[in-house]
């Protein structure tokens, strides 16, 4: 962090060349509204990860040998193809993987979000559909993303399928985000209702996913490896797409296809934590006395092949060329967002500030305090990919529009009963921030959505702001501080211009987190 301070200072005294002003960029701006160019570089970075396109990209299928190509490895396929898959975006998956590899496709079994076939009918999106005479059965379950007798149906049957698999077999596994709850498998005697209970228990009282997780793992008979074992001798191949930070695999979807390093001491601690090892149900403390004198120990998944399909530096990675082309300076400044909602959307508001004023005046910059509170903020956020320094190096050598993407998952403790998701609150606390650091000749923008199209309960993907929001909308009559201490975002968007800032696309078919957009653009 002191190095990126010592640029901030050197980079307050840098000479800068003229902006581009009246030139071919600032014509190009001019006939595209900022926050139009904003949503399309949205639908870019959710378009790079789409289900059909990744698999089609990860998968090369010699139609005349049957040879099948996983990145570097080769697997031979005749009529010896099993599928699985769990997760908010393996509807998609399966019905690319089924136009891939159908003709060896012997049967699968998948596991998805309760409602998903009937709202991807209804959005015209039929590209993630299974085709009429699939091979592919698909169970719907797990409404609210909480574990229910539909997913354990279906959970059962993935194992059961597993279970069944010789050495001649080739075993692909679909995960995403969300399969947590749609593969759950609880070890006897613990029950569905124990394993729902204590999931929701440890999310309400702030555990990471890698802490619930862990927790999973250890009470299930399918994940942290446990499918991968079912599935033994058949190999295995992995596809996976990755919503949680740095893509870990023994986490997502709580790595039913890797074998779990946790010892039962690990969750003692975890459930320590969170004030819930007292009461703990006696089938609980059951399982995992079991398991610490369990004398086979962990899974061992050494026939499996895990593969990262998609992930949000993936999707940035699109923004930030289709940005290029638009006539930015463009700069992923991290994949890793995480932290609360307020400190995320000061340390954006700040870093428009700062740099934004070196668009502005050449050679000026914000001040040192302004800088120091930046590498504070951007410290507490402990962000380990963070180029805040690359990002405002870029800022002075652009002299044009200049693109700052971000992606992660910021938290939102919730006090209200407003309606909102994350996204849309991170942006209306944009907002407000820019409010604080007038910027002058510099146009700014900055949109948060999330990539699944669905942000929290709502039908809005995101939202975008400018700086004149908190005027515009008293103006209008809305108080956004108001709204913000109820969490109602949603509903002050619906309002606000008429719910013009508000970002839509409908479910998208994939999830890999959320997406951060600032635009700084001078006039
Ligand atoms: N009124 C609200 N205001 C702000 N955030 C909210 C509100 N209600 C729910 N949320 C947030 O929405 C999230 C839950 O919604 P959602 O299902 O989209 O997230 P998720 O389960 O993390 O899934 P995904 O990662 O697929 O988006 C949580 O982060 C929760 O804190
Ligand atoms: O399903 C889960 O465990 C979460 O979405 C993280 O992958």
């Amino acid at each position: 962090m002191a190095a990126a301070l010592q640029v901030l200072r050197h980079l307050a005294r840098a000479p800068s060349g003229p902006l581009l002003l009246g030139g071919p960029l600032a014509r190009l701006a001019s006939s595209m509204a900022l926050a139009e160019q904003a949503q399309q570089l949205f639908e870019s970075a959710v378009g790079a990860v789409l289900p059909g396109p990744m698999l089609q990209r990860a998968l090369s299928l010699d139609p005349d040998s049957g040879e099948l190509k996983v990145r570097d490895r080769s697997f031979q396929l005749r009529q010896n193809l099993y599928l699985v898959g769990f997760g908010k975006a393996v509807l998609g998956m399966a019905a690319a993987a089924e136009e891939l590899l159908g003709q060896h496709l012997v049967q699968g079994v998948i596991s998805v979000p309760k409602g998903i076939r009937a709202a991807m009918e209804h959005s015209g999106k039929q590209e993630v559909l299974l085709k009429p005479h699939s091979r592919i059965q698909v169970f719907e379950g797990a409404e609210d993303n909480l574990p229910d007798r539909d997913a354990l149906r279906a959970a059962l049957a993935i194992r059961q399928l597993a279970e069944g698999l010789t050495a001649d077999d080739l075993l692909l596994v679909l995960i995403s985000g969300g399969g947590s709850a749609l593969l759950p498998a609880p070890i006897p005697p613990v029950t569905l209702e124990e394993k729902q209970t204590l999931t929701k228990l440890l999310a309400a009282r702030g555990a990471t996913i890698q802490e619930l997780n862990t927790i999973r793992k250890a009470l299930s008979q399918l994940k942290g490896g446990g499918l991968a074992q079912a599935a033994y001798p058949a190999q295995v191949v992995s596809l996976i797409l990755s919503d949680v930070v740095g893509d870990p695999v023994e986490v997502i979807a709580s790595g039913p296809t890797v074998a779990s390093i946790h010892s039962v001491q690990d969750c003692l601690h975890i459930l320590n934590r969170y004030g819930l090892r007292a009461a703990l149900p006696r089938s609980v403390k059951t399982v995992l006395a079991r398991a610490d004198s369990d004398p086979h120990g962990p899974h061992t998944c050494g026939h499996v092949l895990n593969v990262i399909l998609g992930s949000n530096a993936l999707a940035l990675a699109e923004a930030q060329r289709q940005a290029e082309a638009l006539g930015y300076r463009a700069v992923v400044l991290s994949t890793a967002v995480q932290g609360d909602v307020k400190s995320v959307a000061q340390f954006y508001g700040l870093l428009a500030r700062v740099a934004g004023a070196r668009l502005a005046l050449p050679g000026t910059g914000a001040s040192v305090e302004e800088d120091e509170r930046l590498c504070e903020l951007a410290a507490d956020l402990q962000l380990p990919d963070l180029q805040l320094k690359e990002a405002l190096e870029a800022v002075v050598g652009a002299r044009g529009p200049v693109c700052l993407l971000a992606g992660g998952e910021p938290t939102v403790q919730l006090q209200g009963s407003g309606k909102g998701g994350r996204n849309q609150e991170l942006a209306l606390r944009v907002g407000v921030e820019l409010r604080q650091w007038p910027l002058g000749t510099v146009d700014v923008l900055f949109l948060s959505g999330g990539t699944d199209g669905q942000d929290g309960p709502t039908e809005a993907a995101g939202a975008w702001v400018r700086p004149e929001l908190t005027s515009q909308a008293a103006a209008e009559g809305l108080d956004v501080a108001t709204f913000l201490a109820h969490n109602d975002s949603h509903t002050f968007f619906c309002r606000f211009q008429g719910g013009a800032h508000l970002l839509y696309t409908g479910l998208t078919g994939t999830n890999v987190m959320d997406a951060h957009f600032l635009f700084l653009h001078p006039q």
